[in-house]
């Protein structure tokens, strides 16, 4: 697998640049900068990176990442990453699988900048620093990964999932369409990545607003929205959030089938299963 990452698409996206915006900007060859974008690329020389960061106003961090070869190769606990918009019911459905069900599961709570809402507490579901103290996790290289969402800065803590896995322990976790991407990267055979949204996406401002969230917030975070479906297919399976029981049901199912005692820890090996409601996204 690549143990460096380049995180191009997503910063392309961000800048609302395209492949030949940023030809133009810092010069570098156009084959060279789909490569780097579709993390198809082996060699590359420092003044491309240089160059790149300069017309994207980024830094090296920003632009590429490394995974040491201990957590990469970790095969022993299974990974289930829930993505999806804002409001679709992802930590509702993580709650109540650990009320309802008894699967096993660890949660490994982040890191984040954003406030803290009403009703969380420190360590659930975050752990919640200053930017400052972001930035110098992020530079120790303590993330497994980290992304801008809506303005604040979210990461997962490296150590914690490298321990957690090993230890043979299965992890749940709500994670952006983007860092749910890169962790498929990092994980290939023991991740399974589930999407999680209503049928009807204009109910999604409703429920952010039935949670309490302002305006503001509740603008920004619609406006993602688009990007997070456009991802969507890439994911192993996809669940229609509109009646929570029979969510968090087809979410237990998924988990079961990759979860079985006695059989192997690669789910590359286990076939999917496709529930009625749990559908493969493609
Ligand atoms: N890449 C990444 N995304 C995360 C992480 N932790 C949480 N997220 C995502 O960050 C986004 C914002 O989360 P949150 O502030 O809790 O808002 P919500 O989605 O409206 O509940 C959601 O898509 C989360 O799944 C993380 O460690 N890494
Ligand atoms: N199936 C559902 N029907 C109606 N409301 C829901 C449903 N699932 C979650 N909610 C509500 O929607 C809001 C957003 O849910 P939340 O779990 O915080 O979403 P996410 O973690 O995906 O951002 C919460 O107020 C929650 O109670």
């Amino acid at each position: 697998m690549d143990r460096v990452q380049f995180h191009l698409d997503r910063l392309l996206f961000e800048k609302n640049m395209k492949i030949p915006d940023l030809v133009e900007k810092s010069g570098v060859n156009k084959n060279t900068l789909y490569a780097i974008k579709k993390n198809m690329i082996s060699r590359v020389d420092l003044k491309v990176l240089q160059n790149i960061c300069d017309a994207l106003d980024c830094s090296l961090s920003d632009l590429m990442s490394y995974v040491p070869q201990s957590i990469s190769s970790s095969r022993e606990g299974v990974l289930f990453v829930l993505s999806g918009p804002s409001g679709a019911g992802k930590n509702t459905l993580i709650n109540s699988l650990k009320q309802n069900y008894d699967l096993g599961l660890t949660f490994i709570p982040s890191f984040t900048t954003r406030a803290m809402r009403p009703g969380e507490v420190e360590g659930n579901p975050y752990f919640f620093v200053s930017l400052k103290d972001f930035e110098q996790m992020a530079a120790r290289g303590e993330f497994l990964e980290h992304e801008i969402i809506h303005g604040n800065y979210y990461g997962t803590h490296l150590k914690t999932y490298e321990k957690t896995l090993r230890d043979g322990k299965d992890v749940i976790k709500d994670i952006d369409v983007n860092g749910a991407l890169n962790l498929k990267k990092t994980f290939p055979n023991n991740i399974v990545l589930i999407y999680v949204r209503p049928t009807v996406l204009n109910e999604l401002e409703d429920r952010l607003h039935g949670r309490g969230d302002a305006d503001e917030d509740i603008r920004r975070r619609l406006e993602r929205l688009k990007y997070e479906e456009s991802l969507s297919d890439q994911f192993d399976f996809l669940i229609f959030n509109d009646d929570i029981p029979t969510a968090t049901a087809e979410l237990a199912q998924i988990i079961k089938t990759y979860t079985k005692r006695g059989d192997t820890r690669d789910v590359r090996s286990q076939n999917r299963v496709e529930t009625t409601y749990a559908q493969k996204a493609k």
